[in-house]
């Protein structure tokens, strides 16, 4: 019988592998909340960090939105030194400076945290304890917003400075790593608490498993990577051609009405992002209102974008203006 590899050795492999780009003398760092997810990821990177000669980092941040949230910071990093990391360090944020929900504006106050913290520590990577049940959630938020092919894409497996190794490991082999290495991970008390959308959207998954079949995480997952890579290309190719073109102040709308959708949408998005359009304040309804105007111009009127831009179709072309 072939041997199965342990969760231990499969996260430790997960980690080497995520980083395996990464040459000595690298710093690494992992934004570790004390959950089982990362957690495990933490003391694998403690046991690969040394071996392959990275300095190691640890940073929690502490939200203060819970009683004892100190307490739990406090206890990572406390754990972190005596595990052997090389720096660990509690991040403060105060969510209530940032727009949106409670859990966005904490998404939001954490990540400007670790980028200045990972900034600080000069790291070459951050790690993040994202499982492949995160990225199936992910997906199947993404199919409800109606979020198109970029948001049923998923999370990636590195973003800028953030890795996600564990990306691909279901979520039961962190709980199971975390029982075999005696790990005492800290267990959130809103994931059981349905008022949270996220914690919901985790029951509803077991549901949906249980109506659809065990397959259900690792489609959606797999779907998630399809979908990735399907994206990816699509992209390569919009801004090769739209560099092609010359990254022109002005679209030619008219050149544009006979490509194919994928194409002339990404184009369209692309000249709206050189207008200085943020991609956040991007809409699904604001892009299709600047399409309209290249395929279905007639009768349509200047299409209103966030910041006050207006864009207009005159004689074949599309113009960005703040009137
Ligand atoms: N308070 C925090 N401090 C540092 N990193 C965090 C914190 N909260 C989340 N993260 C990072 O973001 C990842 C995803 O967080 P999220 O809360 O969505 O996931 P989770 O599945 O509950 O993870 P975990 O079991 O690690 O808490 C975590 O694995 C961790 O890397």
């Amino acid at each position: 019988m072939p041997k199965i590899p342990s969760s231990v050795a499969r996260l430790r492999h997960a980690v080497r592998r995520g980083l395996e780009d990464l040459p000595r003398g690298s710093v690494v760092a992992v934004a570790c909340s004390g959950g089982p997810d990362s957690l495990a990821l933490a003391d694998a990177l403690a046991f690969v960090g040394p071996r392959r000669g990275w300095t190691t980092a640890l940073a929690t941040v502490d939200h203060g939105l819970q009683e004892g949230s100190d307490a739990r910071a406090a206890d990572v990093v406390d754990w972190a030194k005596e595990t052997g990391f090389d720096h660990a360090r509690t991040l403060r944020v105060e969510p209530g400076r940032f727009a949106g929900g409670p859990e966005a504006s904490a998404r939001d106050a954490r990540y400007e945290a670790l980028n200045r913290q990972a900034a600080e520590w000069g790291t070459a990577a951050v790690l993040l304890g994202h499982t492949r049940d995160d990225q199936a959630e992910t997906v199947l938020l993404g199919l409800a917003r109606g979020s198109g092919p970029r948001g049923l894409a998923g999370m990636r497996a590195r973003r800028g400075v953030y890795r996600r190794p564990i990306l691909d490991l279901p979520r039961e082999t962190t709980h199971d790593y975390c029982l075999q290495r005696g790990l005492d991970p800290w267990i959130d008390p809103h994931n059981s608490d349905s008022r949270f959308k996220r914690s919901a959207l985790r029951e509803a998954m077991d549901t949906l498993t249980a109506v659809l079949g065990h397959g259900l995480v690792a489609n959606l997952a797999r779907t998630a990577g399809q979908v990735a890579a399907d994206v990816d290309f699509t992209d390569a190719l919009a801004a090769e051609r739209y560099a092609e073109m010359g990254s022109p102040s002005e679209l030619p709308a008219a050149d544009l009405e006979g490509l194919p959708e994928a194409l002339r949408t990404r184009l369209e998005r692309l000249w709206l992002l050189d207008q200085g359009l943020s991609a956040a304040g991007l809409t699904h309804r604001h892009l299709a209102a600047v399409d309209a105007l290249v395929v279905d111009w007639s009768g349509q009127g200047p299409a209103a974008l966030p910041g006050g831009l207006v864009v207009a179709r005159k004689k074949g072309l599309l113009t960005c203006s703040r009137p």
